[in-house]
């Protein structure tokens, strides 16, 4: 099994080497080498042509009376780090600003303990693609890498919580993340000279009126006991200071812990920007995805054998979490596979998606303790 700190050591290098979604080819080939090296006896390694930074390992079990997947995302973002670490990002302008490498390292480990020690069920390793954009998860199910001898019967996954002390396992019944949707949102005006306003419809006035009223949904529309939560996170105008721009583009995320509720922010989005367009003159193209990133609910009776598991184990620390309006397309492979998502602490100064993520490396081995304990519990089941 791979020691601690030789999980550390590849948390750092995979930390190095951040890449965007549906490109993770140096991520993959890292993955690789390092699964090569461990006993091969149980493994078998499978890529898919379909899907070709995906990543699967299965390993046979002993007296298997089903097949138990574990799921971690390889991605990382378009931020730039700011950690001053000797070990940071070799890729400008790309982060594993969500934690992917850490969850990575925690699948290794627990592979490295079951290729050496052989399993009584079978196991799946899915070594996920494109969870941040792209809906890596839905794209591998619905192109069928998860079937045969990889598909499993039951499916964990963790993501890392920078507010939870580090190696503390976090669930709870019920709907954990929220399901998102992207939103975008084309303005389309007239350009012109930056002195003569009235010959011109300024797509920058009409993004900024936009975004304001948009504002109000989740103020005044959604129910304040409910959760919705409306961010545009980027918006693109004008090429220089004295020129009208004619067109501005907005894209943003819309999270609620209800399918429900994601239909109604959009139809509120879809009304405000008719409302905008009318008021202004001016075209308003509104589109949304939501690929596979669906609300996030853990099965009942597998999620209440996890928890158990975890607030009995003596060498787990364990807190109860309620649901966060973070997405994740783990949520579509749970609405087709029973299962279990849950939270390990990593104690981190600045919180998902900030520059300064930097995530406490005490948790790797612990999360992979814990983990490896509970799926060791589960197959005497
Ligand atoms: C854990 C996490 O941060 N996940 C992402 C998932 C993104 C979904 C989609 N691209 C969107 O922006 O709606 C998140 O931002 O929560």
């Amino acid at each position: 099994m791979l020691t601690e700190a030789k999980l550390i050591q590849i948390r750092r290098q995979l930390h190095q080497i951040p890449e965007l979604a549906l490109q993770e080819t140096m991520t993959q080939a890292y993955l690789k080498r390092v699964i090569a090296a461990l006993p091969q006896t149980y493994l078998t390694v499978k890529t898919s042509a379909d899907l070709p930074t995906a990543l699967l390992v299965r390993v046979a079990g002993s007296q298997p009376q089903r097949t138990i997947g574990y799921r971690t995302d390889i991605d990382a973002l378009p931020v730039t780090e700011h950690n001053g670490l000797a070990f940071q990002s070799t890729h400008p302008g790309i982060m594993h600003a969500c934690g992917h490498d850490v969850h990575m390292t925690v699948a290794l480990g627990l592979l490295s303990y079951f290729a050496d020690q052989q399993p009584r069920d079978d196991l799946v390793f899915f070594f996920q693609p494109a969870e941040e954009s792209e809906s890596g998860g839905k794209l591998a199910y619905d192109r069928g890498l998860l079937t045969g001898k990889f598909r499993p019967d039951e499916f964990y996954g963790l993501h890392d919580h920078p507010d939870l002390p580090a190696g503390t396992i976090g669930c709870q019944l019920g709907t954990l993340f929220a399901g998102t949707s992207e939103v975008n949102l084309i303005i389309h005006g007239t350009s012109g000279h930056a002195a003569f306003p009235q010959k011109a419809n300024d797509a920058i006035v009409i993004a900024a009126s936009l975004v304001m009223q948009l504002q109000t949904i989740v103020a005044r529309n959604v129910d304040p006991t409910a959760c919705g939560v409306l961010t545009i996170g980027k918006i693109t105008a004008g090429t220089i200071r004295n020129v009208i721009a004619g067109e501005a583009r907005l894209e943003g995320t819309i999270r609620g812990l209800t399918q429900d509720m994601i239909s109604f922010i959009q139809q509120r989005v879809r009304e405000i920007a008719a409302g905008v367009a009318l008021t202004y003159q001016a075209r308003i193209d509104v589109s949304f995805n939501q690929g596979g990133y669906y609300p996030v609910e853990n099965d009942p009776t597998l999620t209440t054998n996890f928890i158990r598991y975890m607030q009995t184990a003596t060498d787990v620390d364990f807190q109860t979490t309620p649901p966060a309006m973070t997405g994740e397309d783990f949520g579509y492979l749970l609405a087709k596979i029973p299962g279990t998502m849950f939270w390990l602490g990593v104690d981190s100064p600045g919180g998902l998606h900030a520059a300064n993520f930097q995530p406490n490396e005490a948790s790797i081995f612990k999360g992979v303790t814990a983990i490896r304990g509970f799926l060791c519990d589960r197959m005497t089941q």
